[in-house]
């Protein structure tokens, strides 16, 4: 894991952050002034639809906001960055997902996530987005929406032939062994695959021997993320677990690497499906690795004109 604090948190977090820094955390029933406020856009689907779009995929977010401001934005952000909303769907019956965070100055935090609409996206909402998810080369899922739907969607997916790229965050111990057979690629990060596997996870060995338990649980393609370190991948075409490295940079924020990572991920299945699987998790490395060089989750991800011709 790459990041800690308020940012290690932040990537937990459904639609919207809303976040107050203070110089320590209150007592119960407490008021005490902070110093600084902000919201940001989140969750996990979002930043990965963002980094996608920003690498020039034509992408789309299924996914239920509510009918309020938060949602509003949340609409408008994607919508800036080119992502079809035509399968946004908001909602009376729940507000737009949030995380509350304090965070002191030592970067201890409290935090309430209220999943809200999130959890409202269900049955009649995918089958209105069945084209588009079956016309897709790609679909990415998470675990911030039910799992009964995430599943379902997936089922979509593969039944059609699109290639789908699962990331189990968060992670639950017990995950349903279809997310395993339903994933084309299975990508998580270190304290996920500690969590799905039981194993010590924090180097390209440990890494190894976790990723050939989860392919054992019926993926094609498992990448196990290592921050700084780059990745570990193996698939049931060549399963010995291979370490592909990534080059050093100075990081100064890794809030978000994890979606970025992802994001590329899915553009490389996507738009160059002939290159090697080497290859696009390499290309993949060297994207979120300008995401940690710069503040924020979707404020540092890149755009196409800003990358070297070779990542294309
Ligand atoms: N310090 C770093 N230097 C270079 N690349 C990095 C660094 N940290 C992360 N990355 C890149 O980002 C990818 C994902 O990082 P990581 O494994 O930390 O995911 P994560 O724990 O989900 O991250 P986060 O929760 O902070 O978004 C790594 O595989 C690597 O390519
Ligand atoms: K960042």
């Amino acid at each position: 894991m790459s990041s800690s604090g308020l940012h290690g948190h932040c990537m937990h977090i459904r639609h919207r952050l809303i976040c107050s820094l203070t110089s320590r955390l209150p007592k119960t029933g407490e008021t005490i002034h902070g110093h600084k406020f902000f919201i940001g856009f989140g969750g996990k689907g979002a930043n990965q639809c963002v980094q996608a779009a920003r690498l020039g995929a034509k992408a789309a977010m299924v996914c239920k906001v509510g009918n309020d401001s938060f949602g509003n934005n949340y609409i408008e952000n994607l919508k800036q960055n080119h992502i079809s909303t035509e399968f946004t769907y908001q909602t009376r019956d729940a507000a737009t997902g949030t995380a509350s965070i304090i965070v002191n100055n030592e970067g201890q935090n409290i935090i309430v996530i209220v999943a809200g609409a999130n959890l409202l996206l269900n049955t009649e909402d995918l089958k209105k987005a069945a084209h588009v998810i079956s016309r897709a080369k790609v679909m990415i899922c998470q675990l911030e929406i039910s799992p009964a739907a995430s599943l379902e969607a997936l089922t979509m997916a593969r039944s059609s032939g699109v290639k789908t790229l699962f990331n189990p965050a968060p992670a639950i111990a017990d995950l349903d062994p279809r997310f395993y057979t339903l994933s084309t690629v299975f990508c998580c990060n270190e304290s996920e695959a500690e969590i799905l596997t039981g194993h010590a996870v924090n180097d390209p060995t440990t890494a190894g021997t976790a990723a050939l338990v989860l392919l054992e649980r019926g993926c094609q393609v498992v990448v196990i993320t290592l921050g700084a370190s780059g990745c570990v991948t193996l698939s049931q075409a060549e399963p010995v677990p291979k370490h592909i490295p990534t080059e050093a940079v100075k990081a100064v924020d890794t809030t978000g690497a994890g979606d970025s990572f992802v994001g590329a991920l899915a553009f490389y299945l996507a738009y160059y499906p002939s290159l090697s699987l080497e290859e696009m998790l390499k290309r993949s490395n060297s994207i979120a690795a300008v995401s940690v060089q710069a503040t924020g989750t979707q404020s540092s991800y890149p755009y196409k004109k800003d990358l070297p011709l070779a990542l294309f």
